[in-house]
């Protein structure tokens, strides 16, 4: 990832930055596919981070808009291709961030949003430090993440077990995070989520032409 794709003006912003790229973790369940609907129609400049997985297709869901869902040898020849920026085995399940999409994002001067666990966190960190917001996302109760797993109705019986025996390892890499959301109500996490996304936006590293404005400010004084 350069740094010249990386600085492309970013629209509806006075001064340029830098994009940025905010990735969302959860045990399964706590909500982040929620929030990311919400982030996606509430935040349209934000650009999704459309995963590759090995995974059945849910009802619900589309392919290429929640995932692209593709077969273990075609996962297997992206990976050694080098097409995925990060990818890891989750539930007994291949996930990965296909390289290409990101980088035409970042030239576009966006920001990415990804919804990706804690070992897919960790290798986009690696990748580009500075320019990650990780945020993680714990249910209000162990009760209630089994509640909403069930209500979603999406998995069965030995799926959904599956994902809580698993959550007790991914609640534990919460220190790992930047920001730690509890959702227990949807609209005050969200509100949260977005007022970490502008206090992000804003900070003055990624401001990348403050130097510039400032000085039109100094001439003009
Ligand atoms: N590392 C990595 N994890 C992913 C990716 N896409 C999804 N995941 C994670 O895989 C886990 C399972 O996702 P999913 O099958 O959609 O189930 P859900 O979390 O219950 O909605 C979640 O923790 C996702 O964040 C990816 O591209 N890379
Ligand atoms: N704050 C909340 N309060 C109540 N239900 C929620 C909340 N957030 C999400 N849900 C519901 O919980 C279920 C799981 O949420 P989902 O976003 O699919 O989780 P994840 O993507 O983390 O697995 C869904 O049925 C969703 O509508």
């Amino acid at each position: 990832m350069s740094s010249e794709t990386m600085t492309a003006q970013l629209a509806n912003d006075t001064v340029n930055r830098r994009g940025l790229l905010l990735v969302l973790s959860s045990p399964s369940g706590a909500g982040k596919t929620t929030l990311t609907r919400l982030l996606r129609e509430q935040e349209p400049s934000l650009t999704l981070s459309v995963s590759v997985t090995t995974r059945p297709k849910r009802s619900s869901e589309v392919h290429g808009v929640h995932y692209r869902f593709i077969s273990i040898d075609e996962f297997t020849e992206m990976r050694d291709r080098g097409d995925l920026l990060e990818w890891a085995e989750v539930h007994g399940n291949f996930y990965g961030s296909p390289r290409r999409e990101i980088d035409k994002a970042l030239a576009g001067g966006q920001d990415i949003l990804f919804d990706i666990d804690y070992q897919g966190a960790m290798q986009v960190r690696e990748k580009a430090a500075s320019d990650v917001v990780s945020i993680f996302i714990l249910p209000p109760s162990i009760p209630e993440l089994k509640n909403r797993l069930e209500r979603r109705a999406e998995d069965s019986a030995d799926v959904i077990a599956r994902r809580l025996s698993a959550a007790k390892i991914e609640i534990d890499r919460w220190r790992d995070y930047d920001y730690v959301l509890v959702n227990d109500d949807l609209e005050r996490t969200f509100g949260r989520l977005r007022a970490i996304l502008v206090a992000e936006r804003l900070r003055r590293d990624r401001q990348t032409g403050l130097p510039d404005f400032v000085q039109g400010l100094l001439n003009d004084l």
